[in-house]
């Protein structure tokens, strides 16, 4: 294919409330907008939104990078094939080459360190493109046998307990199974009355998730999960600290539900040691549960490569958005409908909480699915998005 026109379009995203984690509160978020367009004017698009609390580059880093990337791109031939893509965002010098792809990164002087949102960026243009040159929805360029739906969860936003209840009523009359609600950072007493408001409003079938973001303790986590376990628990994001796998391990033994690593999957020494079998940590997984943010891990194609890796030690994975746009979002689902299992729902459905989210979108969840269809690529095109 050649890329004859790029663009770089920026990106705002402000939340219709603020919501809080215990890394800080999240009221907008902005980012970039990836246009690549072929010879004969197919689409591919692809978005950064980078989240530095979570360890990507600082949006500016970001934009300049792309920016790099994409005018070294334009022009240029590269083949029509996965590796081609991969091979396009290779670090490594031109001299091991895989595909026949365009080696921008050896060419071009771009700020230093890790640049995953840009990576996601324009991996996931690219990978539109082709799927799209090649007449398939993107998530068959990932499984042959990819799903068609894939479940996500309601990120409940609201801070108090009787607000909680509230939204999460609301969310399971939209039709979602799963709920998702922020913990740590406040005092246990105070989060158990929002976990006990949200499981008294919406009985004791709906699957409700916790997400610490590390902001427990090892003694705390232990603490709140006997304490909130009572409420019946799906899982926990990140009870404790990223960098401490020991400590997660510990955690996992005896929480009376799946631990997920979420922040831990950031940092390249935690990863690698979670993707090994470590006697250390009683040669089993540590968690039962990896997250997988595409924006975090540089892109669709490393983040399947964690959760094959995963599957292989034993642990599930599942897909969330970085509080993303429409594009990364849809290149996250069609990730999710790839996965080797979708036993977890994905945490996509983030429009929700949006101020302005473009209307009639594919990737709007209907009773709590998202439907992927079989239009080639994503399906989706910069005119009606911007
Ligand atoms: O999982 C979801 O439903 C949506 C994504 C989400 O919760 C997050 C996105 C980005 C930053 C975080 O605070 C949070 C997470 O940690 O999982
Ligand atoms: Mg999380």
């Amino acid at each position: 294919m050649r890329i004859a026109q790029v663009s770089l379009i920026p990106l705002r995203l402000e939340l219709r409330q603020p919501l809080k984690t215990s890394h800080g509160v999240h009221a907008v978020r902005e980012g970039f907008l990836v246009r690549v367009v072929d010879e004969e004017g197919r689409e591919g698009l692809g978005e950064a939104m980078p989240l530095p609390a979570f360890g990507t580059e600082s949006l500016e880093d970001c934009g300049v990078t792309l920016n790099a990337w994409l005018s070294e791109l334009k022009g240029q031939f590269l083949g029509d094939s996965v590796r081609a893509i991969e091979d396009t965002l290779s670090p490594f010098p031109p001299a091991v080459a895989r595909g026949d792809g365009v080696r921008i990164r050896a060419r071009q002087v771009t700020p230093a360190g890790a640049m995953p949102a840009a990576e996601h960026a324009l991996e996931l243009a690219l990978l539109d493109l082709l799927a799209q040159r090649q007449g398939v929805p993107l998530c068959w360029l990932l499984a042959e046998e990819a799903r068609t739906e894939v479940a996500v969860n309601a990120l409940l936003g609201a801070d108090t307990p009787e607000a909680l209840a509230e939204e999460a009523r609301q969310a399971v009359a939209e039709g979602f199974g799963t709920l998702k609600l922020k913990v740590a950072g406040r005092p246990l007493d105070a989060d158990e009355a929002r976990v006990k408001a949200v499981r008294d409003a919406v009985g004791p079938d709906v699957k409700l998730r916790l997400d610490a973001n590390g902001g427990w303790s090892e003694p705390d986590a232990k603490r709140a999960l006997d304490r909130l376990g009572w409420y019946g628990l799906e899982l926990v994001e990140q009870p404790t600290p990223p960098e401490d796998l020991a400590a997660l391990w510990r955690v996992q033994r005896r929480a009376p539900c799946t631990v997920a690593a979420d922040e831990s999957l950031a940092s390249p020494d935690a990863l690698r040691a979670l993707l090994t079998v470590d006697p250390l940590l009683g040669g089993g997984p540590a968690v039962g549960a990896v997250v997988l943010k595409p924006m975090v891990l540089g892109g669709l194609l490393p983040c399947l490569v964690v959760a094959m890796r995963a599957a292989r030690l034993g642990m599930q994975a599942y897909v969330t958005s970085s509080m993303d746009g429409v594009v990364a979002r849809a290149g996250a689902a069609h990730l999710a409908a790839a996965l080797p299992s979708g036993a977890l729902a994905s945490g996509l459905a983030v429009g929700r909480l949006l101020a302005k989210e473009p209307e009639g979108h594919p990737y709007h969840p209907q009773r709590g699915i998202i439907r992927l269809s079989s239009t080639p690529g994503l399906g989706l095109s910069s005119q009606s998005l911007v």
